[in-house]
């Protein structure tokens, strides 16, 4: 397996993430119910903040806090969000930016939670 090296990786990456998020039973009201996401629109997104966060692109010049701020969301939703991201990073990549990207991933959903008050 290889690690995550260049954009089309971020792509798979965030594809096969959001894939699992639409079939879960948890997460998937969230975003396709109260959320109503415009999936053309927040997948891109996703591909510039996670090349932004990995490869220092640059691209991806949002504020993700205040879209989660007002989510009806507990600790359980941030755990199984972790869950799933671990599932597709460990069966699809390996190496230093496959761990680097769940290590983000975890001190952002920890200071989601903190300032949410679900810590
Ligand atoms: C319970 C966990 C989570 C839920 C339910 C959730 C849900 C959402 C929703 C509904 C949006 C708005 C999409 C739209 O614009 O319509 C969003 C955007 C976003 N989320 Fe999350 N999220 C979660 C965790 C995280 C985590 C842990 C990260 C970081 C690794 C993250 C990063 C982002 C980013 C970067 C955006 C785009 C914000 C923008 O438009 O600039 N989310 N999320």
């Amino acid at each position: 397996m290889n690690d995550i090296s260049n954009k089309n990786d971020i792509k798979t990456l965030v594809d096969r993430f959001y894939e699992k998020v639409n079939s879960d039973e948890l997460l998937s009201p969230i975003f396709n119910g109260h959320a109503e996401v415009d999936w053309p629109e927040h997948l891109p997104t996703m591909y510039d903040f996670w090349n932004s966060l990995l490869f220092g692109s640059m691209e991806y010049k949002g504020q993700p806090f205040p879209k989660h701020m007002t989510l009806p969301v507990t600790k359980e939703h941030f755990e199984r969000w972790i869950q799933l991201f671990t599932a597709t990073l460990e069966e699809n990549f390996e190496g230093p930016k496959a761990d680097e990207a769940l290590s983000r991933a975890m001190n952002i959903a920890r200071v989601f939670m903190t300032k949410m008050a679900l810590l």
